[in-house]
């Protein structure tokens, strides 16, 4: 008897695309589909139990002058040869086209745990994320620009919290493509004996 839920899932997995702010419409993602997409971020693997994961949702005004703060931090950390005006006014423009960014960022528990654990539990929720956001038709991308450790102060992050990226969401209307893989079999060895 076919399994439903492997091909569900499996098929979920292999569908998901990262999608760019500008394939994204202009629907409004609702807060419940946003909540619904976090929920799942909570269930992700955490060693110790430290639960690492913490988000800001930027919404409205408050994505604009993100993307606003994110092109400052660009200026100001881009020595003046090698600033792109066009680089500077796509940071602001993927801000207004997606309909929230969610800030990644972790909570770090150096007296339990090495930050590489938090953040590996951090991306397994983003993962969560971004398969759920998959189901429910949302496009999402994870983005990880240099700006991102610069943001502490913007984000009022605690001494022991630190962004890791840049989520991302839209509706869009992008059509689907093929993942860019090269085959499994070229990455596992195996030992049987
Ligand atoms: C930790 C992480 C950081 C990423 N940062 C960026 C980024 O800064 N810019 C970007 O265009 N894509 C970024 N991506 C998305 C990758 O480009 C994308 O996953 C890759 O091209 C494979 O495509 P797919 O997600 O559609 O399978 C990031 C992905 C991960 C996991």
């Amino acid at each position: 008897m076919e399994n439903k839920e492997i091909t569900i899932l499996s098929n979920i997995i292999k569908r998901r695309r990262s999608i760019f702010p500008v394939s994204y419409t202009q629907e409004e993602v609702p807060v419940e589909v946003i909540r619904q997409i976090l929920e799942s971020a909570n269930y992700a693997p955490t060693h110790k139990l430290t639960e690492p994961w913490r988000f800001i949702v930027f919404r409205n005004e408050g994505k604009i002058k993100l993307g606003q703060e994110l092109a400052r931090l660009y200026k100001e950390s881009t020595p003046s040869n090698q600033f792109l005006q066009k680089k500077y006014d796509s940071i602001t423009e993927k801000a207004g086209q997606a309909s929230c960014i969610i800030t990644l960022n972790a909570k770090l528990h150096s007296d339990k745990i090495p930050e590489w654990e938090e953040l590996a539990a951090l991306a397994c929720a983003v993962q969560n994320m971004a398969l759920t956001a998959e189901a429910l038709q949302v496009g999402a991308y994870w983005s990880s620009p240099g700006m991102i450790a610069d943001l502490k102060e913007y984000l009022n992050l605690g001494e022991h919290e630190k962004c890791f990226g840049l989520f991302y969401m839209g509706y869009h209307n992008e059509e689907s493509r093929e993942a860019k893989r090269t085959p499994i079999d070229e990455k596992i060895k195996w030992i049987e004996s």
